[in-house]
């Protein structure tokens, strides 16, 4: 009997949760004054994990991913990093937003070099670095351009290289790709998924594009509407080198974002905007 490669890299794909812990969220809460944002959240993060979150507005999401920074901590319960407690400003984690702020009177590299200057490195190590990350996210030649002469997808991969510069071991995404177009956005997608498998980045991610949610997780976490707590945690059983151009045509993947969808629209529909 022949395996067909989806199949083959499914099995040959170790199982997250035998892997080392990352992040660990345990019966966490958090309050902001009289505004409970989030409650009883359990949630484990492994090497390697794409995880991501997706729920009604307000539900904390983002709440979740400042705390691994360790931009603030916890009202109840504990979160932890590689089994210590998270304290302030995490800098084993690399956060990216909506909003890419690219110093504007600086160019690619300039922009990229910001991490690596901060770290110290000598002039040398930087040029070197900024060669090997423009080349890792696709924009090579383009280092001497400045923010206001790229697109809005190069822009974002600038973002992204400024991001892994100093290779933080887990990625925080909170929506980064939510204001580019559909055709722009797969190819962003693409290359998210790439670099977290090439370099074993372990990612949370957060979006509120349902179809996004599927096809790059390994695993979906649902939330409920605020106080934010973790409803489901849906396994998505597609294959590590995905092919993320084709997935409409994996009927995994057709079941799984339908599936999710169900699970959304009463929340989604009851949403005031
Ligand atoms: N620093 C803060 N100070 C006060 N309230 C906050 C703070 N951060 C978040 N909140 C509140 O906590 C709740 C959860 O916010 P959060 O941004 O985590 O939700 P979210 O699920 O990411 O929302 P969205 O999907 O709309 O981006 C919201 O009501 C928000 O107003």
């Amino acid at each position: 009997m022949t395996t067909s490669p989806a199949l083959a890299a499914v099995s040959a794909a170790p199982d997250p949760a035998t892997r080392p812990e990352i992040i660990r969220y345990e019966n966490v809460g958090k309050a902001f004054g009289a505004l409970q944002a989030v409650t009883d959240i359990n949630l484990t993060v492994h090497e390697g994990e794409f995880i991501t979150l997706v729920g009604p507005s307000g539900c904390g999401k983002s709440t979740l991913l400042n705390m691994a920074a360790g931009i603030f901590a916890p009202t109840s319960g504990a979160v932890s990093y590689r089994g210590e407690k998270v304290s302030a400003f995490n800098r084993k984690v690399g956060y990216m937003t909506q909003s890419d702020h690219l110093l504007h009177w600086r160019t690619v590299a300039g922009n990229i070099a910001v991490p690596l200057e901060i770290a110290g490195l000598s002039k040398k190590q930087i040029r070197d670095r900024i060669e090997d990350l423009l080349d890792l996210v696709g924009l090579k030649g383009f280092g001497d351009n400045y923010p206001n002469e790229l697109s809005g997808g190069m822009r974002k991969r600038c973002a992204l290289a400024r991001l892994l510069a100093y290779d933080p071991e887990t990625l925080l995404f909170d929506e980064p790709f939510a204001a580019l177009d559909a055709q722009l956005r797969l190819k962003m997608q693409v290359e998210v998924r790439r670099i977290a498998t090439q370099l074993k980045k372990s990612i949370l991610f957060v979006t509120h594009d349902l179809d996004e949610a599927v096809a790059l997780a390994d695993r979906c976490a649902i939330f409920t509407s605020r106080p934010g707590t973790i409803r489901e945690v849906l396994d998505i059983p597609l294959p590590p080198d995905r092919d993320l151009f084709h997935l409409r045509h994996n009927r995994d993947y057709v079941d799984l974002t339908a599936r999710l969808w169900d699970e959304m629209a009463p929340a989604i529909s009851a949403e005031e905007h």
